[in-house]
């Protein structure tokens, strides 16, 4: 006889932007605990779950009393006595207890976190850790290769540039370990510079170098400069991957670019992130055109150098559909899997594995807002996702997921070291 669900408790608790958010804990008869808390985005797709948000003065549409307590009544008592380890069963049913398609209703904060705590319980009942619950009778990836913010800008920095993440990928490293040491190495390096130059604004909201650039040119130079201080080879050794968040400064085609307000189309914009590619080491761009202009995605994923990768983030919104669509358009080659953006753990699992299916890559990714939460770092490895986008590397709700994926490396049996290079589509060696 399985495990029952004997408490579901909702929490409101703290992300990283000082913003309330949920937690859930559920605990089962045998006396397992697992819980999990729902991250916030801020430059968000307009396809994603909706969280449930309320409150009056200061936390004017802010707060989570409604969800939380969503998650105390109606889900709890929805729960109560189901069997532990039934997660696509569960989810299902939050879904169609929620009735509304967007999970406006419940909230998308509390059943993702529903979600979450869940799978925590099922693999605390069954003594197994996450990743190991997560892999089922399958084997555990490998730790995923680790894509991190080193500038922000866009909506996480009060749009200074219009690029919003300016990140590094250790594509040389040969474990992931030596992946963090290499960002680190990185991370200094801009820190130094940027100060040398009196550019320095502290940071960003995923904890990358806030800087006072005029351009996005000046920050990608900065970025390069930084990746050279450090003493690794620029595009050998660590690749540049940007997320330009196309959609938070354009829609119907139409872009206007932050610093002089200029308005560029769909070819305009194309044309000035092409001149990028050719230019700097990038390795991955991420949502390169808005989440409408679906064709002019495709064009660019046709026109970019062969081995870029092209991410869909705001574009499909870890939704399974979409990312079928997407990939029939050709729009992108690979999918930013964010489980609070469809917001069950098995809508998030399907959508990977369309991804996959449609010969597409995965970067499972946190939010802008975060917690101490280490969920997604035990589904890179219990799901093999290849690749994980965890912001900076400092702040401590980014560090706490870098620091599992540490941990993890000491446990997962098929050893530290990353796929092999061929694996990626960037293998420049
Ligand atoms: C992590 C991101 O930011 P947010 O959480 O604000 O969507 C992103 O756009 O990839
Ligand atoms: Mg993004």
């Amino acid at each position: 006889m399985s495990d029952t669900i004997d408490a579901v408790i909702g929490r409101r608790v703290w992300d990283s932007r000082g913003r309330p958010t949920v937690e859930v804990e559920i605990r089962t008869t045998s006396g397992a605990m697992g819980r999990a808390i729902a991250p916030a985005g801020a430059s968000t797709g307009s396809g994603e779950a909706l969280d449930r948000r309320d409150g009056g003065s200061a936390f004017a549409g802010l707060d989570v009393r409604g969800a939380v307590a969503s998650v105390n009544g109606e889900i709890a008592e929805a729960l109560k006595g189901r069997p532990v380890d039934d997660q696509a069963g569960i989810d299902r049913g939050l879904v169609e207890l929620d009735g509304t398609g967007d999970k406006s209703r419940l909230g998308g904060n509390a059943i993702i976190a529903t979600s979450m705590a869940l799978a925590h319980a099922a693999a605390a009942s069954a003594g197994l850790p996450l990743w190991r619950h997560l892999a089922g009778e399958g084997e555990p990836g490998p730790l995923p290769l680790p894509e991190i913010q080193i500038l922000g800008g866009g909506a996480h920095a009060a749009r200074r540039v219009d690029v919003q993440d300016f990140m590094v990928i250790a594509v040389g490293a040969p474990d992931y370990p030596t992946a963090l040491d290499w960002t680190a190495d990185v991370y200094r390096a801009a820190g130094r510079i940027l100060a040398d130059a009196g550019k320095l604004q502290g940071v960003a909201d995923e904890g990358g170098f806030w800087p006072a650039f005029d351009s996005n040119e000046e920050a990608l130079d900065c970025l390069l400069r930084a990746i050279e201080a450090s003493g690794h080879a620029p595009g050998d050794d660590v690749a540049i991957a940007l997320d330009i968040a196309a959609s938070d400064f354009g829609t119907g085609g139409r872009y206007t670019l932050a610093r002089d307000g200029r308005e560029i189309d769909s070819d305009g914009l194309s044309e000035m992130l092409l001149g990028w590619l050719a230019k700097y080491p990038v390795v991955s761009i991420e949502d390169p055109l808005g989440e409408d202009d679906e064709e002019a995605f495709a064009r660019f994923t046709k026109a970019a150098p062969a081995g870029v990768q092209v991410v869909g983030d705001d574009l499909v919104t870890t939704n399974a559909p979409r990312i079928a669509q997407c990939a029939a358009l050709g729009a992108g080659n690979t999918a930013l899997i964010k489980p609070n953006q469809i917001g069950t753990l098995s809508e998030t699992h399907e959508a990977l594995e369309t991804a996959l299916a449609k010969g597409w890559g995965a970067i499972v990714s946190a939010r802008s807002g975060e917690t101490e939460d280490v969920t997604i770092v035990h589904l890179g490895v219990g799901w093999g996702i290849p690749q994980l986008k965890v912001g900076s590397f400092t702040r401590s709700e980014r560090m706490a997921k870098w620091n599992e994926g540490l941990r993890l490396a000491e446990q997962v049996p098929t050893g530290t070291a990353l796929p092999p290079r061929t694996a990626y589509p960037w293998g420049r060696k």
